[in-house]
């Protein structure tokens, strides 16, 4: 059993695979503040009540576009769930050839999510995810990481309206019935929905234009499926695909050594 972590700027999510079965998945709130001991309380309560064994973890790999929060978490790791974890980073196999500038600057939840999507659909494909910022990634038929474009988020672009403008209430992200609203709720629900949803299809032709080709589209993170039904351009929706990559990367990653003879399962290295 290996569990794999994704912090996000607004969630971290948890899964806990079993070989290529993800059993359970779990968020919480990225929060900055919170110690190692919190966190372990938080994650330990999860993992009991989703009856998961701590001792039969194998070992843990971990994203993170929160620099801070990736020292508590690797320490709550170390502490309550007894591993040090694989961090994504220098170093780590990808099979990814990133074609960034800097390689370095890439945000480690966008190059997890090329490797999930190159080896789920193969490339050319387009990761379009929905997080704090909505990020798309292009990878090409070589399976190159070629880029692509950070749009703010559809959490924090409602916010902004609603904080900046007197007379703008914080609203549902919810679908509403028509695009001309006749109320400000509605108003606003349409402009956000269809905004969205506009912006990534005038995104992703753009890219299938400058790419030469045009490649499988896929959608991920918390707000995906609201957005995608709406677009032209979404081909499939994949809420796991994060996690999916993480298992990818720690699989092509891991030192296993031979077969435990007393448990008859191979070990990671702690
Ligand atoms: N299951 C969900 N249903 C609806 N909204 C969600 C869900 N998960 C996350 N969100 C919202 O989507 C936004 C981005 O969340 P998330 O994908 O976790 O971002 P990040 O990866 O940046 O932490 C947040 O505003 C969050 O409130
Ligand atoms: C673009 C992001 C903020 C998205 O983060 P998220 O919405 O998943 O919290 C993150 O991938 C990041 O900090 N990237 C570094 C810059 C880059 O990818 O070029
Ligand atoms: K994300």
């Amino acid at each position: 059993m290996i569990v794999v972590i994704d912090i996000g700027n607004t969630n971290i999510v948890l899964g806990v695979y079993q070989g290529e079965q993800l059993l359970h998945h779990f968020r919480i709130n990225t929060n900055r503040q919170a110690t190692p001991d919190e966190y372990g309380v938080m994650v330990h309560n999860l993992f009991q009540m989703s009856n998961i064994v701590i001792d039969h973890i194998q070992g843990i790999i971990i994203s993170s576009v929160v620099p801070p929060i990736m020292n508590t978490l690797e320490e709550m790791c170390r502490k309550y769930l007894h591993h040090t974890p694989m961090i994504v980073g220098p170093g780590i196999r990808t099979g990814l050839n990133l074609r960034y500038e800097n390689p370095r600057e890439v945000g480690a939840d966008r190059i997890v999510n090329a490797v999930a999507a190159v080896a789920k659909y193969g490339g050319p494909v387009i990761v379009v995810d929905f997080g704090t910022a909505t990020t798309f990634d292009c990878i090409d038929s070589k399976g190159d990481y070629l880029g692509g474009a950070i749009v703010p988020g559809i959490g924090i672009s409602t916010e902004a309206l609603y904080q900046r403008a007197s007379k703008l209430p914080n609203i549902e992200l919810e679908k509403p019935k028509k695009v001309i609203g006749r109320n400000t709720v509605h108003a606003m629900q349409s402009g956000i929905i269809y905004g969205y949803a506009g912006q990534v299809d005038g995104i992703v032709k753009r890219i299938h234009a400058e790419m030469g080709v045009i490649g499988k589209v896929v959608a991920t993170g918390g707000l995906a499926e609201l957005i995608s039904s709406e677009t032209e351009t979404v081909d499939e929706v994949n809420p796991m695909l994060t996690l999916e990559g993480l298992r990818l990367i720690y699989e092509r990653n891991v030192i296993t050594t031979p077969i435990d003879k007393t448990f008859g399962t191979p070990k990671a290295s702690k």
